[in-house]
Formats: C-alpha cells, sequence, structure tokens
C-alpha cells in the first residue's frame, strides 16, 4: 500500500538550498577520551546517506551531535541550512526534522497507537497514523502499551514516530537493528520510498549490505574520522579475480609474475594480499560486478605463459567490507547480516 509520504513539509522552493547536513571538524570527548576526532561529512538533500562503521567508531556520538542531543566540543554542524548549535534553530528544526533514536526513546505505558497519534497531533500535516502503523505491520499491536512490544517493534514504532510528521530530513540510528530479514525488507523499502519522494535520510549502520542497498552517499568513519566517502559503486571499486597460489606459495611470487605479465594492460591492476592477488579491471564498460571474459582470457595466459599452472582463478564481487579491511586492515562486521 503506498502511502502518502512523499512532498515533505515546508521543503523550501526555488533553486539550490543548503545541503540537508553539513558537518565540519566536529569532535567530542567523553572524559579524557576524543571519540569524533576532526569528522566532516555532507548529507545532500534528496539522497540518502549512510555513516557507515564499526561498534564505537563514533556513530551515534555524531548523529546525536546533528540531532541537537549532544553538544559537541568542536567543529560546526549545519542542518538544512541552520546552525544546529544555536538554540534559535530547535524550534524551526522541531517540525523539519525526524529523529529515530538507537533504543527507541518512547514511553512505555502508553498503548503504540496512542504514541503515534500523539506525536501526529504535534504536526501541522502529519501522516494518517493508522495508515503508518498498518504499513511497518502494526495494526495487529496497534492496542498494545509500548512496553509489551517486542524489540523489533519497538523499534518500528520508533520509525513510525520520526516519520509521522512528514520530515524534510529524517536521522536514523541504525534502523534496522535487531529487525527480523523480512521487517528490515519492509523498513528498506519504506526508506526508499522516502527518498525517491524528496526526503533527505542520514542514518547510521554497521551493517554494509544496508548501505550498500540503499545508500546513496556512503561515508565510512573509523575511530572518530572519515576514512572514505563516496557512492557505494565508487567505495567498493571495480569487481576483480582472486588468484590463489597453491598451499605453501607466496602470493607475492604470483604478483611479481602477474604484474610483469600484463603490464601492457594500463587497465589491469595488480594487488597482493596476504593469500591471494587481486586483479582488478578499471577498463570502460566494467560497470558490472563480474570481472569480463576477455580479463579472465588474459589473467589465464599470463598465469600460463610464467608457469603458475596450479594458481586458482575466481571471480570476487567486492563489497564495502573488502573496502573497509584495505583502509582499516580490520573486520566492519559486528552482527549478523540479513538473509
Ligand atoms: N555517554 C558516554 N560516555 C562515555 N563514553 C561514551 C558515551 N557514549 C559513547 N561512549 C563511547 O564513545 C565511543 C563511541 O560511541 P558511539 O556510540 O558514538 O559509537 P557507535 O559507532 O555508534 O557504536 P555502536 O555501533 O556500538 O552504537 C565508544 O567507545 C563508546 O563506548
Amino acid at each position: 500500500m503506498p502511502l502518502p509520504l512523499d512532498s515533505p513539509a515546508g521543503a523550501p522552493p526555488g533553486a539550490a538550498p543548503a545541503p540537508a547536513l553539513r558537518v565540519s571538524g566536529l569532535r567530542k570527548t567523553y572524559g579524557s577520551r576524543e571519540v569524533v576526532r576532526g569528522l566532516s561529512l555532507t548529507a545532500a538533500r534528496g539522497e540518502l546517506t549512510a555513516v557507515l562503521g564499526p561498534n564505537g567508531a563514533g556513530k551515534t556520538t555524531t548523529i546525536e551531535c546533528c540531532e541537537g542531543l549532544r553538544r559537541p566540543d568542536g567543529g560546526s554542524v549545519e542542518v538544512l541550512g541552520l546552525d544546529r548549535l544555536q538554540r534559535s534553530s530547535d524550534a524551526p528544526l522541531r517540525s523539519r526534522v525526524g529523529v529515530m533514536l538507537q533504543d527507541g526513546g518512547l514511553p512505555l505505558a502508553p498503548r503504540a497507537r496512542s504514541v503515534l497519534a500523539h506525536v501526529a497531533r504535534l504536526h501541522d500535516r502529519p501522516v494518517d497514523p493508522g495508515e503508518l502503523l498498518a504499513r511497518l505491520g502494526l495494526t495487529d499491536v496497534a492496542a498494545t502499551p509500548v512496553r509489551r512490544l517486542s524489540g523489533g517493534q519497538r523499534q518500528r514504532l520508533a520509525l513510525a514516530v520520526a516519520l509521522v510528521g512528514r520530515p524534510e530530513l529524517v536521522f536514523l540510528d541504525e534502523p534496522s537493528a535487531g529487525l527480523d530479514p523480512q521487517s528490515r525488507l519492509a523498513v528498506w523499502d519504506l526508506l526508499r520510498e522516502l527518498r525517491d519522494g524528496g526526503t533527505s535520510l542520514v542514518l547510521t549502520t554497521h551493517l554494509m549490505s544496508e548501505a550498500e542497498e540503499l545508500a546513496d552517499h556512503v561515508v565510512i568513519i573509523d575511530a572518530g574520522r572519515v576514512v572514505a566517502e563516496g557512492t557505494p559503486a565508487e567505495l567498493v571499486g571495480p569487481p576483480e579475480l582472486r588468484v590463489t597460489p597453491p598451499p605453501g606459495s607466496s602470493p607475492a611470487a604470483l604478483a611479481g609474475a602477474l604484474t610483469a605479465a600484463l603490464a601492457s594492460d594500463g587497465h589491469l591492476q595488480v594487488r597482493v594480499a596476504e593469500r591471494w592477488v587481486a586483479v582488478a579491471t578499471d577498463a570502460p564498460g566494467t560497470t558490472g560486478s563480474a570481472v569480463d571474459a576477455r580479463t579472465l582470457a588474459r589473467v589465464a595466459t599470463a598465469l600460463d605463459d610464467a608457469g603458475h599452472h596450479d594458481a586458482t582463478v575466481a571471480p570476487h564481487r567486492r563489497t564495502l567490507e573488502d573496502t573497509f579491511l584495505d583502509l582499516t586492515g580490520r573486520q566492519l562486521r559486528g552482527e549478523e547480516e540479513p538473509s
């Protein structure tokens, strides 16, 4: 059932509005520990921006500074063109920005329907609460007190609360954490629909699949700093072949042979990893997720010519996980990926 979630309230007419969010040189210290260390990012209007990073990277702290819930120790935060650090911005932003907190932040005693209806009444042009509950699969528990809802149901109610005022910009902190795969896909569909209707969304996640599936722009953070940003395709890079030497042989010798044999092709890059050699191609037209047949044939011939008949060659579709590993030497994931 499509919901009239598009055309956010109060979107300014005319050209070139300020970005949805602009963070510059953000710093936040807890005690003597600086957990956000000069972080800068921009989220464009009408796009879904994902702030991706491992547990403890500083995602929640950053987003809470953007929501006005935490005061940074340094830097600036501009939300929909307004200085978020000025108290005078609180009132104008309240109706234009939706916030979904990581722990839900919901009152526990009232029924789910009453919570949403109450928030709807605070807005000029709310989405119909009943439709929103239905869309998020909460109709059956509409009369249930919040304290009796499951974790996933509370999570979806918190999302409904963030969306009911038809905000121009929505901040979502780990929106699909704790959801079963079916609910997660329903939430993803809703977020895509909002984005397609012109709403700006900024979400934090440590699920690389969530960032890859949903985001127009991904900002990867680690230890309080931005380590890379771009579209998922830019960050993931071209597809590659993984050439693995037989057990006991080092990939370095294989990489040397492949580098020499493929040097004449400026589109092929050879990179040695711990257990394999990666060959990537950025030849024009390589936009798919698989290495083309010509590159595969070139690599096979190069291996034969160099006498490495026992190496195995397999295509590898890179993910943001690979990018994070390349950048930091560590794994990104800490939670199960959706099936
Ligand atoms: N109120 C606080 N007081 C002290 N330390 C804090 C506080 N809030 C967060 N931290 C610490 O700051 C660091 C960054 O936390 P933050 O919650 O911002 O990271 P995160 O990337 O959102 O992690 P997660 O994915 O686990 O939520 C962590 O080491 C955390 O323990």
